[in-house]
């Protein structure tokens, strides 16, 4: 750690660089640099800082959002530079003798560490990826109002979270892979299980077998696909019924891409839609299946899933929702959060200590953000923190 006097300013920048995807967080106060808008953006919000302690008067600023595939990390470092994020957006030379520090997690804070000190200047302060994923969904989940949502019948169903009644939950972070995390308080945590089975498999194998050019592609394909085509279903087993002694309808799938086995079929044989569908229900239906296990062993009532491979996309999320539903025999129920990609990034952002974010309240946000209903894209946020 430098001594304080040797630091830049605040830089009001963290990176979260993943197996598959860079996430930023950034902030703007109103009046300073407000990029234009840029198709990259998750969302742009709105934030109300305190200039200090006590009862000071509150000024607005913003929280951005951005994401870039991790393949095309110039293109963030060159994101970066052109809005000067890593100074907090003031175009002036940082004297040579301060060093500009940017809080960074993920693994590509670690990988990547000598490409932005020479590209940029920064020095990457590491956070560990686990603190911050748990750092970024308690923030979410105690101060941000309807951040957290059951699924339901094709309609998202937002809970309000009691913060004194929070604790403890199953964090399942979906990203290039699985963490599986179990949460007990502000930096109490057990990373308690993960696959290797996620986002990064659906969207590699996906990519193999359809040929698709994209991520959004691959999950477009998914809504129009029909699984039945390639998986082994109960019902093929069993001549068309039940095999109701164990509890398994016609429809269960038996074994997904149970029906690839056929001698008669080559992959073109097989529409990439379908081939979409079974691979993000398989791929859902396990996570859904592990996370639930995991919840049952540890006695948790709560799952929250995270990460980007959910994408705030149905079919995913229904996927899961069923999974537990079906796994628990109804006990459990899988909930969604709003900001699902950002949790590390957030986490990352809020171990600025100076900006004090472990202090806020539903209480003190209904007071101190008015204006939240009218911020459609998400979250308004108050932090303690210097202008
Ligand atoms: N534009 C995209 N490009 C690549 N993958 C994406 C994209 N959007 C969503 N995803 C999905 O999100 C996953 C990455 O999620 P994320 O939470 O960012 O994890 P990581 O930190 O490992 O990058 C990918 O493996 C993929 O399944
Ligand atoms: C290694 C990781 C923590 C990295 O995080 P990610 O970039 O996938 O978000 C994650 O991929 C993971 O938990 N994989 C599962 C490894 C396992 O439990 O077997």
């Amino acid at each position: 750690m430098l001594p304080a006097e040797s630091r830049a300013p605040m830089p009001h920048l963290a990176i979260d660089i993943g197996g598959s995807l860079i996430k930023l967080v950034y902030y703007s106060r109103n009046g300073d640099w407000l990029p234009e808008d840029n198709k990259i953006w998750s969302s742009k919000e709105s934030l109300g800082v305190s200039n200090g302690e006590g009862n000071h008067p509150l000024s607005e600023g913003r929280l951005h959002f951005a994401k870039f595939e991790t393949s095309k990390i110039n293109d963030c470092i060159e994101f970066i530079r052109s809005k000067q994020l890593h100074v907090g957006g003031q175009h002036h030379e940082v004297p040579s003798k301060n060093k500009i520090i940017i809080k960074a997690t993920g693994g590509g804070a670690f990988k990547f560490t000598d490409l932005f000190k020479e590209k940029l200047g920064i020095v990457l302060d590491k956070e560990d990826e686990m603190d911050c994923l748990v750092a970024g969904a308690n923030f979410l989940l105690k101060a941000v109002q309807r951040e957290a949502f059951f699924y339901m019948d094709g309609q998202k169903q937002f809970v309000q979270i009691d913060h004194k009644d929070l604790y403890p939950y199953l964090l399942v972070n979906i990203g290039s892979g699985v963490s599986m995390i179990k949460v007990d308080g502000d930096g109490k945590f057990e990373r308690v299980s993960g696959t290797s089975v996620g986002g990064g498999t659906f969207w590699g194998l996906g990519r193999l077998l359809t040929k698709c050019q994209s991520f959004d592609e691959l999950l477009e394909l998914s809504h129009v696909g029909n699984n039945r085509v390639i998986d082994m279903l109960v019902g093929d087993i069993y001549g068309g019924t039940d095999y109701a002694k164990i509890g398994l309808s016609s429809t269960n799938i038996a074994s997904s891409f149970g029906k690839a086995i056929s001698v008669d079929k080559e992959l073109e044989d097989y529409q990439p839609e379908d081939i979409s569908r079974s691979l993000l229900r398989m791929i859902s239906n396990n996570i859904g299946q592990i996370a639930y296990l995991n919840a049952l062993r540890y006695g948790l009532k709560r799952i929250f899933f995270g990460g980007f491979f959910i994408r705030g996309h149905a079919y995913t999320m229904d996927t899961i929702s069923v999974a537990v539903h079906y796994w628990s025999k109804g006990e459990a129920q899988a909930m969604f959060l709003r900001h699902e990609g950002f949790l590390g990034a957030l986490g990352a952002f809020a171990s600025y200590e100076r900006h004090g974010f472990d202090d806020l309240t539903a209480h003190q946000l209904a007071q101190l953000c008015p204006r939240r209903e009218s911020c459609s894209e998400g979250i308004l946020i108050c932090v303690h923190g210097r202008k």
